[in-house]
């Protein structure tokens, strides 16, 4: 017989283990469970119920294991990125993955291959005992890698995503490097620039330990300015966030001009004019990055884009 597919499996787990739980809070008159304002603040099993209490977990566990596989890994990624620092006590959520990004420990060996962490320490440049716990971390916290044997390394559809897919990983990588320090540095900002207007006096600014603004850091720092540009075109539209719903839910004219002010490298204006065959697209924005998208530009649009430093 065919093994059952993981997802079915762990579904199955779920609604039998919640079950179990279902029976002990109705045999012994206790509230469920809920999320509504009157609900206990934690759920009401007695630390000496250790069967229940694993029972609990391993049914949490069973949901983040379901969502993940349901949500694949690029959609996984994003989402490890914008939410992982919100739990208390995930002093550490982005480590791993900052540093699986900024070492390339995604490429230290081929995808489908095994390797170990002296290997990959070798590899990257880093000492073996570092890499051991950050991969640890990763695997952990991030379904990044796997440890099929202990001290054995192979990739996880996650690696493997960022080894593969060299637009996903500017656009975490940005978000890791770039936005996550900056916005820890709000609130700094706020208090060390109350009201300013000043365009570098920024919690960006004080991540980066810089007197410019994000777009003069970006002109002085072009591999990050590309990293940065490349993430915008893969937010606004490329992969996992659908300029359909752009495109739909705007009264676009089916002719005349339509500028995109700030476009970065004019992925929002080329699908308009895809879609759009009479209208025409100006793309405007700062002189370095309009030379960027005119060379990006596919031939076929060339009479119908066009770029624009301001
Ligand atoms: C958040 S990004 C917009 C990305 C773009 N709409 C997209 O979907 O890919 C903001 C853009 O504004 C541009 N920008 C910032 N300051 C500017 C300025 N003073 N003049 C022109 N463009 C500027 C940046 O280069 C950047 O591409």
């Amino acid at each position: 017989m065919s093994e059952e597919p993981r997802i079915l499996k762990l579904a199955r787990e779920i609604s039998e283990q919640a079950g179990v739980l279902g029976d002990y809070f109705a045999a012994h008159n206790l509230p469920f469970p809920s999320l509504d304002a009157t609900a206990a603040l934690s759920v009401q099993i007695p630390e000496d119920e250790v069967e229940l209490q694993k029972t609990r977990v391993s049914t949490i566990e069973a949901c983040e294991e379901l969502r993940a596989i349901l949500m694949g890994p690029r959609e996984l990624l994003a989402l490890n990125v914008k939410y992982l620092n919100l739990t208390i006590g995930a002093w550490t959520a982005n480590t791993s993955l900052r540093a699986i990004l900024r070492y390339k420990l995604y490429e230290s060996f081929p995808v489908g291959g095994q390797s170990s962490f002296d290997a990959i320490a070798d590899a990257s440049g880093l000492n073996a005992y570092d890499v051991r716990r950050l991969i640890r971390h990763g695997i952990l916290n991030h379904h990044l890698f796997e440890e099929p044997s202990p001290g054995v390394v192979a990739h996880s559809a996650l690696t493997k995503a960022l080894a593969e897919d060299p637009d996903l990983r500017d656009a975490i990588q940005n978000a890791v490097e770039e936005f996550l320090p900056s916005s820890y540095r709000l609130v700094d900002a706020m208090e060390r620039w109350p009201k300013s207007e000043e365009n570098w006096e920024t919690a960006f600014s004080l991540a980066h330990d810089t007197n410019s603004s994000m777009w003069e850091y970006f002109r002085a720092h072009p591999e990050k300015g590309s990293r940065f540009a490349k993430a915008m075109s893969y937010s606004s539209g490329k992969k996992d966030h659908d300029t359909d719903l752009l495109l739909a839910n705007v009264a676009w004219p089916d002719d005349g001009v339509v500028v995109d002010v700030g476009g970065s490298h004019g992925s929002i204006a080329i699908s308009i004019a895809r879609r759009f065959p009479k209208v025409k697209c100006i793309v405007q924005d700062l002189p370095d990055v309009i030379q960027e998208g005119k060379k990006q530009l596919p031939a076929d649009l060339g009479e119908r884009v066009e770029f624009m430093a301001q």
